[in-house]
């Protein structure tokens, strides 16, 4: 007769454990779990991905409840184990089953911890820790606009990036100096401070709260300075604590968890605990990485095979939080016997730091470039001596493909990892699992690596890590697409919307959702934006622009800054400006007591710190056109002087500049679009770093494509060479459309060069007539644009209309995305 194994909790390490035992030794024991939720075992992690709007409930359930069948598990959902007696060896349900057992697996996690102020009984305080939560804050943000989170650590901040995602003004307090000081020294969380309050986010730090207003509802809080911040809803995310109580209750050892061996064992014979609720050598882990370690000692122990013991783990986080790339590891603090290896890019808004003990790497934190962190985390579990070579760890050694890290491809600096390295932290799956399952299981995307190894099935963060190892141990041709979603609204991919959209003749973004069957009626701050632009795309006369689908920046018209106050950006075309300009913008700057003016790496002038009220007036008093700094668009195009004064030109840049700057003004892109032109292959207006840069050469022009001088520096790729200005304004339009009709909304030029082959883009632009067609239709969008300052300043109701704009900074978060392409978006830079 088989043994009886029973596992109280039905949440992540427990289901995990029971995975690999059933892979070790399927038939050794009848095996049931009781689980309070009333959910199959689901994704914890990727409750941040479900508010952020990225995923849908059904995306994160991990083992559905054919899984269970299939396994011959017997599953009690939404039922409480209330007490173990150990001496009959059998547990009680809260709906009064006796379960008998010959071994039980406590796997209770967490529970979050919750101040205890005044009020936080109130409807509207709510802890983030499991679906009914992240549902709760789902319809509040529905009906209700402040939020405020408790706890700037990693939990409150993706709370936090979540609620703005879902159109909510949120504020986030914390004790603290300085946010997750748990994880960043104070370099790298200032800098994340300033990314977040970019997106949108508000900090209230050094801050202690000391009561919860309001009625039967809250409507604040009260700190202990005596200052109140109004509030909907409250999220605490001050931290967990261990679950033990059913533990405690039935008199197995509990310190702050319950107290394990190496081998899992409680005080009680036959009693295991694993997981969050586990206390292993006085620590209890709050990451699913080392969880997954336990579980897998737990594991061969009752498969009955011989195991080491669990010796403890060294954890790494990565903060998910879209366009944010944190990454801290080990003791990143400097103490006694320590000494850093310290980068800081402020331009490029990177922070490297390595902490060395004995020549050892022992903790780092990285910042805006995590490409070393799985090098970084190795480093830290090997146990390697670095002594003399320090810098090796950031730097490459010579001739390393990682050399100098920052210019190296992703495909290569994978290529280059060791087999040990671990890929992914979440599933502990290093880089030589995921190869033998490409070259011996036959992998060859994405979810099929998933599928045999787990890696990227949890936070993800490890995504871009496994698709370049995919790429360099097939060949990047070979990669198979990966169909996904364009949000967690819709299993659709970009192209089905995209032709659903054409087909069926959809005209606004309601229609779309409901016929597509949105599972989100409302969309989402991820795809109204995009079916916005996808349907004025395709219908340019027809379309009708919903300025409630624009980010913050593009429904105001201008780029909103920290302080909540606007830049304004006017067109100057090909960056030459005159006396009588420069007057009417000092003048203004003047009136208005603008505190900054500034002048943009793109040749224009930024008047920063402007009051949202003044912005209509200013536009009028400037008469001049928007410079469109804060929209999906074309923002400037960029001139060197060339050959009217330049003695190296070859061609007129400053005219070439002007012209297309003209012709193109105020049109609509996936994303931003800048582009320059040089006189000569001096190139001075470093026209091969933009999305389209014009280089003169000897009786013509070369054009350059899909280049970037943002956070992922690209250098250009050559297009074609012409010899006028005329073929060059055909080129760029047929170009521009092109990549309009076929990017994904969001996608700078370079990713989507990357992603459809500079050879597809050549080949679509190849023949006269294509390119005829491809600029016939871009002149029928320029055709419907109109200027937005003008027609505020010059229409009455459209005027009353955006001063009754209440500006939430809901879907502007949403304009960053995992490439941080959008990293100049808010900053006012033309
Ligand atoms: C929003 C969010 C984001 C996160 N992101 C990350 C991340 O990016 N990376 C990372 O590593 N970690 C992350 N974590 C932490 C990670 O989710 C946890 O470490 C992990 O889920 C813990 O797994 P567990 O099985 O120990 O506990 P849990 O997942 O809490 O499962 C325990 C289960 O036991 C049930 N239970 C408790 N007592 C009883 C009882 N008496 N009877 C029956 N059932 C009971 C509970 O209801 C629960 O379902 C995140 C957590 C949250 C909330
Ligand atoms: N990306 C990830 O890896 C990730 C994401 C979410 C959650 N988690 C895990 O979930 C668990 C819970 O996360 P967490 O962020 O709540 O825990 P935490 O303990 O890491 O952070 C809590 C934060 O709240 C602050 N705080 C405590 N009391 C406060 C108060 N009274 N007022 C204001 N601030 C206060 C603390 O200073 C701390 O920075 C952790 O184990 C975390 O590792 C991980
Ligand atoms: S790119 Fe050539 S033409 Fe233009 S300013 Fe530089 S040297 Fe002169
Ligand atoms: S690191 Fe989280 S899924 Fe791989």
């Amino acid at each position: 007769m088989k043994q009886r194994l029973v596992m109280v909790g039905n949440g992540m390490a427990g289901v995990s454990f029971v995975e690999q035992l059933l892979k070790l030794n399927p038939n050794r024991y009848d095996i049931t779990i009781i689980g309070a939720e009333p959910y199959p075992n689901y994704n914890r992690i990727m409750l941040s991905s479900v508010l952020a709007g990225d995923s849908s409930m059904q995306d994160i359930i991990l083992n559905d409840w054919d899984w269970y069948r299939d396994n011959r598990i017997t599953l009690h959902a939404g039922e409480s184990v209330t007490a173990i007696d150990s001496a009959a060896k059998q547990i009680v349900t809260d709906k009064g089953a006796v379960i008998p057992y010959d071994e039980l697996v406590l796997a209770t996690g967490s529970l979050p911890y919750m101040l205890s102020l005044p009020g936080a009984d109130k409807e509207g305080v709510i802890a983030f820790r499991d679906i009914k939560d992240c549902e709760t804050m789902i319809e509040t943000a529905k009906r209700y606009r402040k939020a405020i989170v408790i706890g700037g650590g990693l939990l409150g901040l993706e709370a936090a990036s979540g609620l703005i995602h879902l159109n909510m003004e949120v504020s986030v307090v914390h004790k603290h100096g300085h946010i997750m000081e748990r994880q960043l020294d104070w370099a790298a969380s200032r800098m994340l401070q300033d990314e977040l309050e970019r997106q949108g986010m508000r900090f209230l730090l050094q801050k202690q709260s000391n009561a919860i207003l309001g009625d039967a509802r809250v409507s604040g809080l009260r700190f202990q300075d005596g200052t109140e911040e109004a509030a909907d809803l409250i999220v605490m995310a001050v931290g967990i604590r261990p679950n033990v109580r059913l533990a405690r209750v039935s008199g197995i050892e509990v310190n702050r968890g319950i107290v394990v061996d190496d081998y899992m064992q409680t005080s009680a014979a036959n009693i295991y605990a694993v997981g969050e609720c586990a206390e292993h050598r006085e620590t209890t882990y709050g990451l699913v990485a080392p969880l997954y370690e336990q579980g897998a000692v737990l594991a061969k122990k009752l498969a009955g095979i011989a195991v080491d013991g669990y010796k403890g783990s060294v954890v790494s986080t990565k903060l998910k939080v879209s366009g944010v790339h944190v990454f801290s590891a080990g003791r990143y603090a400097d103490g006694p016997g320590t000494k850093a290896l310290r980068v800081q890019d402020d331009l490029e808004g990177v922070y490297k730091k390595i902490v060395f003990e004995h020549g050892k790497v022992v903790g780092a934190v990285l910042f805006g470039d995590t490409s070393e962190s799985s090098k970084v985390y190795s480093a830290i579990r090997s146990g390697e001596d670095y002594s003399g070579r320090e810098k090796e760890i950031l730097f490459g050694g010579a001739g390393s493909p990682g050399g100098g890290g920052r210019s190296a491809s992703p495909i290569d600096l994978a290529a280059a990892m060791n087999g040990d390295e671990i890929v992914c932290g979440c599933n502990g799956v290093a880089k030589e699992t995921i190869v033998a399952a490409i070259t011996e299981r036959g992998c060859v995307s994405i979810g099929e690596i998933k599928a045999c190894t787990k890696a990227s099935g949890s936070c993800g963060a490890c995504k871009p890590v496994v698709e370049a190892l995919l790429a360099a141990t097939i060949g990047s041709e070979q990669v198979a697409p990966v169909k996904e979603g364009i949000c967690g609204c819709t299993p659709l991919t970009r192209d089905d919307v995209v032709e659903a959209i054409r087909r069926m003749r959809l005209r606004t973004t309601k229609e779309v959702m409901h016929v597509l069957e949105w599972s989100n009626p409302e969309g989402c701050s991820k795809c109204r934006p995009a079916l916005n632009y996808y349907i004025g795309m395709l219908y340019p006369k027809e379309h009708e622009d919903e300025p409630e689908s624009r980010f913050v920046n593009e429904r105001n018209h201008a780029n909103i800054q920290k302080d909540g106050t606007f830049s304004v950006v006017p067109r100057i075309y090909g960056g030459v400006t005159t006396p009588e300009d420069l007057k009417k913008i000092a003048a203004v700057a003047e009136k208005y007591h603008v505190p900054l003016v500034k002048i943009t790496g793109g040749q224009r002038i930024d008047l920063l710190g402007v009051k949202k009220e003044d912005l209509p007036n200013m536009w009028k008093d400037l008469d001049m056109p928007s410079g469109y700094a804060y929209g999906k668009a074309l923002r400037t195009v960029k001139t060197c002087v060339g050959n009217t004064f330049c003695r190296f030109g070859t061609q007129d840049a400053i005219k070439m500049g002007i012209d297309m700057e003209k012709k193109f003004e105020r049109l609509n892109t996936p994303h931003k679009v800048k582009l320059a032109v040089s006189g000569c292959p001096r190139n001075c207006a470093e026209a091969t770093i933009k999305d389209l840069g014009v280089v003169a050469i000897d009786g013509g022009w070369e054009l350059y494509v899909a280049g970037n001088g943002g956070m992922r520096v690209r250098a250009a790729d050559l297009l074609t060479k012409v010899k006028t200005e005329d073929e060059v304004l055909e080129w760029t339009g047929a170009y521009l459309q092109y990549y309009r009709e076929t990017a994904n909304f969001g996608e700078r030029t370079s990713e989507w060069s990357i992603r459809v082959g500079l050879e597809t883009i050549k080949k679509a632009l190849a023949n006269q007539e294509d390119r005829d067609a491809l600029n016939e239709r871009i002149h029928v969008a320029l055709g419907q644009t109109r200027d937005p300052w003008k027609q505020i300043v010059e229409n009455d109701d459209l005027r009353n209309a955006f001063e009754a704009l209440t500006a939430p900074l809901s879907i502007e978060a949403a304009a960053s995305n995992e490439s941080g392409a959008a990293h100049n978006e808010g900053g006012g830079q033309a």
